[in-house]
């Protein structure tokens, strides 16, 4: 399928095959041929039918071991009804709340050549077989770079959590201060594939201008 530039609307979902897993049509080549953010969600929350979780992340810069942004969910969150008898689970009014994070960074962030970033994520009771990432960064309409990173094999019911590395691209000085000076205006998709279906996407944007004025 062609999803070329921003139009990206129209996502089909194939029928659901005989392990009733309801396979996206969108492919790690539709993604790699992107080359602009995505306007809209290319699967739908529903579409993680592996239940895979991110419980911690975690971005160090590799040459000096500084930590620069960590955070971890807090265990399951429950609420108490309006009976006060009873925990229910709490039902977010958004569905796509947590597919989106904003960073805030400094201008010293885009000095940096290697970042490393650790994630922590648990799995349902499906094996999770080639389970890939691919993650594009945008500046305006001009792609900064893609990075693909595997994950691997997951067991049903596991936890865990492994290291990739960001090797940041070379930027022209009049090119990082444009993104400095437009915060958010830098952006990523982040897809993710298990055995080649999309099961989930993410975006993020990124402020450079910490620091500066605020
Ligand atoms: C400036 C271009 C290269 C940027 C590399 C940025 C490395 C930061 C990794 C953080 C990505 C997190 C994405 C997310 O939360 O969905």
């Amino acid at each position: 399928m062609s999803l070329v530039g921003k139009k990206c609307e129209s996502i089909s979902l194939l029928e659901p095959n005989r392990d009733e897993i309801r396979r996206s049509e969108v492919t790690p080549d539709d993604v790699l041929r992107l080359d602009n953010i995505t306007d809209t969600y290319l699967c739908s929350p529903e579409a993680n039918v592996y239940d895979i979780d991110f419980t911690r992340f975690k971005i160090r810069d590799l040459e000096s071991g500084t930590v620069l942004f960590e955070i971890a969910k807090p265990p399951t969150d429950f609420g108490v009804d309006t009976e006060g008898s009873e925990e229910v689970p709490e039902e977010p009014l958004d569905p796509n709340a947590g597919r989106f994070v904003r960073y805030q960074f400094t201008p010293q962030f885009l000095k940096l050549k290697t970042v490393g970033a650790t994630v922590e994520f648990t799995v349902g009771a499906r094996p999770v077989n080639h389970f890939r990432m691919i993650e594009k960064h945008f500046f305006r309409d001009t792609l900064l770079k893609t990075f693909d990173f595997e994950f691997g094999f997951c067991i049903p019911f596991s936890r865990n959590t492994c290291e990739h590395i960001y090797e940041f691209p070379s930027l022209p000085p009049d090119l990082v201060e444009e993104m400095i000076a437009a915060p958010f205006e830098t952006c990523s998709d982040s897809f993710y594939f298990v055995d080649n279906s999309l099961v989930m996407h993410n975006k993020a944007d990124y402020a450079y201008n910490g620091g500066i004025n605020n």
